[in-house]
């Protein structure tokens, strides 16, 4: 094991192993996660969540897997609902699959990260505001992660940078503290999810 060079001082602990997955809960949910990235411009579109989890920070889109969902179909879904974007399943690249979990919660939160790296205004219109989300545009040397999910700072700029991760947060049930996080980018040859 070693400790990942962040700039912040908590330790986030890099594991060579399969650990990700062992937090031992009774159930499980599937989640997408879509980052929305206009590289040519370099800024990205985040949402601030209006309600449950998460309400009151900035995020991507997404949310449960419906039944009989595939995570590329639940991820276009979500996009769409949000923030009005269309995206095709084909555009959208699986860059991380990360488990969260909260100290008194019984369920681990499987979420399924996907990227679109090049957002366009022509193919995929313009951002609108949901119940659920307010959508802006952000520089990427803007990026709020004060008003973000706390353990979003160790692996959202190493996505954005092109690496492929997986990893697990055990967040305290303020959803603020996190008890324990490890990450480790995926060989080439191995299946993300
Ligand atoms: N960036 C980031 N996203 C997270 C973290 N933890 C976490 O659950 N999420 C995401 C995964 C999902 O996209 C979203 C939660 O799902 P959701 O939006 O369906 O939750 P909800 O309670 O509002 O669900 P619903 O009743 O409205 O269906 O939050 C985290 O640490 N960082």
């Amino acid at each position: 094991m070693t400790l990942a060079n962040t700039s912040s001082s908590t330790p986030l602990v890099v594991i060579e192993d399969k650990q990700y997955e062992r937090y031992d809960r009774p159930y499980s949910k599937d989640l997408t996660l879509c980052i929305i990235h206009d590289r040519e411009n370099r800024k990205m579109l985040l949402g601030m969540k209006q309600r449950g989890l998460g309400q009151g920070k900035w995020n991507g889109f997404g949310g449960k897997l419906e039944p009989g969902e595939t995570v590329l179909q639940a991820a276009v879904r979500e996009v769409q609902e949000e923030c009005g974007l269309t995206v095709r399943e084909e555009e959208l690249v699986k860059v991380a699959h990360l488990t969260f979990a909260f100290t008194s919660s019984p369920t681990l939160l499987h979420t399924h990260v996907l990227l679109l790296p090049t957002y366009s205004p022509t193919l995929h219109g313009l951002p609108k505001p949901s119940p659920e989300m307010v959508p802006k545009w952000f520089r990427e040397d803007e990026i709020p992660y004060g008003e973000m999910w706390t353990g979003d700072r160790y692996w959202w700029p190493r996505v954005l940078g092109g690496e492929k991760l997986r990893g697990r947060f055990l967040f305290e049930d303020d959803q603020v503290g996190i008890r324990e996080s490890e990450i480790r980018v995926v060989t080439e040859e191995e299946e993300l999810y």
